[in-house]
This record gives structure tokens, C-alpha cells and sequence, in this order.
């Protein structure tokens, strides 16, 4: 045990005076400080005149208020109090209830002692994590980023120029950049600073519409041009007069299509779906693609003509692996957004964890930091997020000494006195299994978590989840589905039969789904 933990303190809270003994002999055994209270009432009392507890167990059901409402007054004493409930009753409603105000765990009656000694060594090194996890240096003010494009790096400071620069003129402008870099940001932002701010912003995610579709999203159809067209419709370019439009994932476009934003381009002009009357738009575009945009045009799958059409200012946005100097700002802007919103109400993050975050390839760049600062703040038991909190991809990313960026935070005696074993393994998880960097052509998107990942299953279906929500994608399920089709179907070579067995479905469903892919 950790000379911090032997000067720790626990205060056992139950109206039950045998658990208040066996529980004081077995923690005070570890070298523990024990005070004891027999109802929350008097744990309450006990806090307001002075006791400073790491650690409160408490049971659920006690004669007076319940440990829960104890549990909502203790909360507050102290940022980094750790509470561990204790129960008989292990219902569904009482573990959820009990994560949702904040216990750090809760046990069940008849106790284990192994499991009573090891949550409270947990819980007790979870608060020292907190204590210690000071506040590194705010440099984000918040009000200083209406914009939502945070980063000083001087990779960013160029695209900060390259913006002012463009921005007043009219002309179209190319983002190209890794999927989640803020490309879209970037293009709001021009709009912003530009001359027809007062007008609309219309973003159309090219990827995400069916290429039948596309054209009548763009330019509008009259009634009865198509099947299923049963009334006329506006498209995106008229609803944009005067305004700027964004077109994402350019590089996804059909050929046909592209010759016709080419026309809108050179002529300022559209026709829509099943009408020859040409009309008359006034649209500045800028367009962003993660592809490669001349190999496609030497590819002949981009046409060039367009593509020297949309070139005429580049602005490429940098992974967040060649600009790691952000990570703390925008973690920290992260945050506070969080706290704006109500969604989590964690406003630090201890050094070990910026370490982590910092030292982490991110493969799916701002976005999935986005993700996992989410996810760690609302799994974060107290205002700060540690490196437990993270998850194990991340975790295994940290390296032994502070990463240049993660200085910036103040040191955290505790870790860098005992630096994680995880530090061993450093950044071999995520490097060796980089996350495609590609957007992957609509409708079906490749999956963004590679396979050897070691992280759980729920965390790879939240992660994709929140991916594919990002992307606006619609019809998840069956770009999932289609997804693990066509690996099963990789993976076996092509026998159908095999490929079946693997997925769990009959072999006609699979052909049934296999005829619907290449049907489209
Ligand atoms: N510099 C930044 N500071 C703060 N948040 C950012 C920054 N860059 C991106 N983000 C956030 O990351 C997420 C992804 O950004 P955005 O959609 O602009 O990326 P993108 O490059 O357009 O992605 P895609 O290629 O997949 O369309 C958004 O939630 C955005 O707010």
C-alpha cells in the first residue's frame, strides 16, 4: 500500500452497528483511518465540522435518509470524496440510481472481503487521481471561439491566414483534408468572414445520397420527372441563392454530376430534374473532399476541368496527429462546451490522461477525440477525467515521459512517481491498427474501427455509431450489414455457404442481399 493511502480516510456510514465493526477491522487492518457514523444524518453532521474523508461507504437503506439522499448532500464536500454504496438489495434501479449521483461503485451485503478491500483501494487511488489532477493552465477561453475551430499550432495559424485571405472573395474554394479534421468548420467559417454572411449556408454530404438522388438535391425536380417525384422541388442551389453551399465529399460525386456543378460553375446557372428552363443562381461554393483528388482526375474518375474549377484556393487541413500541440485546448474547449450543454460536468483532465490523449495517433482526427472526450466525461465519476476513464486503445497510448503538449498541464506527482505499466506497451495498439483514413464511397462506408482493435464490443458499436451519426449517415443497420456481408464474403473467398455460417443468416438471405448490392 502507498504511504498516501496508509494517511487515507474512511468514513463507514450504516445503521447496522455489527457491518460498522467488521468493516472497521478489515479496512483499518490496511492501514486505513476509520471514522464511523450510524446514519446519514450523523455522516452529514460528521462532514460539516470538519472530517475530510477520501472514501465514504455508505449503506443504501438505513432508518433516516437513505444513502442515496447521503450520497447527494456528501457529494459536494469535496471534489475529489469518492462514495462506495453498499447494499443488500442489488436491483437494476439501485446500481443505476447510484452511478447516476455520482457513487464511485456500490457492493453487495453479505460483503466479500477481497472485493470490500479491493474497491476501497480503488475508490481511495481514484480520489489521490483527483487530488492530484490539478487544473492545468486554462488557455481556452471559450468566448474566444464562437467558430468552434480551436488551435494555435502553427500548422493551424496557417489555415487561420489562408481563411482571412479567401474569405472576402468570391471565389470557390477546395478543403482537403483526413475525414474529421473540421473541414466543414473551416468552410463555416469562411462563410462567417465573408461578404455574403447575411445570405444562407446550405452543407450537402455528397456521400450521403444516392447517386439517382443527387441530382434533384442539387438542382430540384419538377413534378412527375421521375418516379416518386410527386410534387416540384427546390433544390439545394436555389435554396442557396445568394448564400455560399458546401459541397462535402465532392470527391464521391458521380461523373455526370460533376459536369453539371461544372455548368453551375462556369455559367451560374441549373436546370432542375425534367425541365429545360435554365435559371439563374448566384452561389459561391466551397467543396471539401478526403480524397485525392488528382489521382482521381489521372484516374479519370474526377473530372479535370472541375477540379481546376474548384482549385483555385486550397486549404489543407492538418491530421491531428502533425498538430498534437492543440489537444489540450481542445480537449479543455471540449469540456466546457459539455458543461454549456449539460452533458457532463467535468472540467479537468488529470496529466497521465492529457498524456494518453496526446500521445494517441487519432486516426479519425478531431472527431474522434470529439467521441472520446464524450465518452470519458460522462464515465468520469467526479469533475476530472483519469486515465481510467479513457479508453483501453487510448490508455495504451501514453508514453513514459510527458509528451511535449501534456507538459503544458501541471505534473501529477502520483503518476509520474509510478509511471502506468501500460506505459510498456506505449503506442503499439493504435499505430498498428490505424483506422482507414479515407471517407469510404456511400452507400457503404467502410468500417472505421479495424477489427484487431482491442477495444470491447460496445465501445466499437458506440464508437461506430457515433461515427456514422456524425457523417449524418441514415440507414445505419443495413450500411452495417452490408458491411459485414461483403467481409464475410471477402473472407471466405466467396463461398457463399461459409460466409452464411459466419454472418448467422441462410444462405438465400445472403444471396437475396448480394442481388439488392449489385443491383444498385
Ligand atoms: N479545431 C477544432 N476545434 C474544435 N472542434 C473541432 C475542430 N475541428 C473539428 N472539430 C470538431 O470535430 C468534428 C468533425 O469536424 P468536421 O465535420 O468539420 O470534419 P470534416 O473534416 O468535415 O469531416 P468529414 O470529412 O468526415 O466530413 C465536429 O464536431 C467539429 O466541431
Amino acid at each position: 500500500m502507498s504511504a498516501e493511502a496508509t494517511m487515507s480516510t474512511i468514513l463507514i456510514v450504516d445503521d447496522d452497528e455489527e457491518i460498522r465493526y467488521s468493516l472497521s477491522r478489515v479496512l483499518g487492518s490496511r492501514g486505513y483511518q476509520i471514522e464511523t457514523a450510524a446514519s446519514g444524518e450523523e455522516g452529514i453532521e460528521k462532514i460539516k465540522s470538519g472530517l475530510k474523508p477520501d472514501l465514504i461507504m455508505c449503506d443504501v437503506r438505513m432508518g433516516g435518509i437513505s444513502g442515496i439522499e447521503t450520497l447527494q448532500h456528501m457529494r459536494s464536500a469535496s471534489s475529489s470524496l469518492q462514495i462506495v454504496l453498499m447494499t443488500a438489495f442489488g436491483t437494476a434501479q439501485t446500481a443505476i440510481e447510484a452511478m447516476k449521483f455520482g457513487a464511485y461503485d456500490y457492493i453487495m451485503k453479505p460483503f466479500d472481503v477481497d472485493r470490500v478491500i479491493e474497491i476501497a483501494e480503488k475508490a481511495i487511488s481514484s480520489s489521490q487521481d483527483m487530488k492530484s489532477a490539478k487544473q492545468y493552465e486554462k488557455k481556452v477561453n471559450y468566448e474566444d471561439y464562437k467558430e468552434g475551430i480551436v488551435g494555435s499550432s502553427p500548422a493551424m495559424q496557417e489555415v487561420f491566414k489562408v481563411i482571412g485571405q479567401v474569405a472576402a472573395s468570391d471565389a470557390t474554394v477546395l478543403v482537403t483534408g483526413e475525414s474529421g479534421t473540421g473541414k466543414e468548420l473551416i468552410a463555416k467559417s469562411i462563410y462567417q468572414h465573408s461578404l455574403r454572411s447575411g445570405g444562407p449556408f446550405v452543407a450537402v454530404n455528397c456521400a450521403a445520397i444516392p447517386d439517382n438522388l443527387i441530382e434533384s438535391e442539387l438542382f430540384g425536380h419538377e413534378k412527375g420527372s421521375f418516379t416518386g417525384a410527386t410534387n416540384q422541388r427546390i433544390g439545394r442551389f436555389e435554396q442557396c441563392d445568394r448564400g455560399t453551399i458546401f459541397l462535402d465529399e465532392i470527391g464521391d460525386m458521380a461523373l455526370a454530376t460533376q459536369t453539371k456543378i461544372l455548368r453551375v460553375l462556369q455559367e451560374g446557372e441549373i436546370q432542375r430534374v425534367g425541365s429545360t428552363e435554365t435559371i439563374k443562381v448566384d452561389v459561391r461554393v466551397i467543396a471539401a473532399t478526403n480524397k485525392d483528388l488528382e489521382t482521381m482526375v489521372e484516374e479519370k474518375e474526377f473530372r479535370e476541368d472541375l477540379y481546376y474549377r474548384l482549385n483555385v484556393f486550397r486549404i489543407r487541413v492538418p491530421s491531428l496527429k502533425e498538430r498534437k500541440g492543440d489537444i489540450p485546448d481542445i480537449v479543455d474547449f471540449m469540456l466546457q462546451n459539455l458543461v454549456k450543454e449539460r452533458k457532463a460536468r467535468v472540467t479537468r483532465v488529470s496529466a497521465d490522461a492529457l498524456n494518453a490523449l496526446t500521445a494517441y495517433n487519432w486516426p479519425g482526427n478531431v472527431r474522434e477525440l470529439g467521441n472520446v472526450v464524450y465518452r470519458s466525461a460522462v464515465v468520469a465519476q467526479g469533475d476530472a477525467i483519469l486515465l481510467k476513464d479513457l479508453p483501453d486503445t487510448i490508455r495504451g497510448s501514453r508514453v513514459a515521459s510527458p509528451a511535449p503538449a501534456a507538459s503544458q498541464a501541471v505534473a501529477d506527482p502520483a503518476t509520474q512517481a509510478a509511471p502506468a505499466p501500460a506505459a510498456a506497451s506505449s503506442v503499439a495498439p493504435t499505430e498498428s491498427a490505424p483506422m482507414p483514413q479515407e471517407a469510404p464511397p456511400a452507400p457503404a462506408p467502410v468500417l472505421p474501427v479495424p477489427e484487431a482493435m482491442p477495444i470491447s464490443l460496445p465501445a466499437i458499436y458506440d464508437k461506430l455509431y457515433h461515427e456514422l451519426r456524425e457523417r449524418q449517415e441514415l440507414r445505419i443497420l443495413s450500411l452495417i450489414e452490408r458491411q459485414m456481408i461483403e467481409r464475410a464474403i471477402d473472407e471466405t473467398g466467396g463461398n457463399q455457404a461459409r460466409a452464411a455460417e459466419i454472418l448467422g443468416i441462410t444462405r438465400n438471405t445472403l444471396k437475396k442481399r448480394l442481388d439488392e448490392y449489385s443491383s444498385r
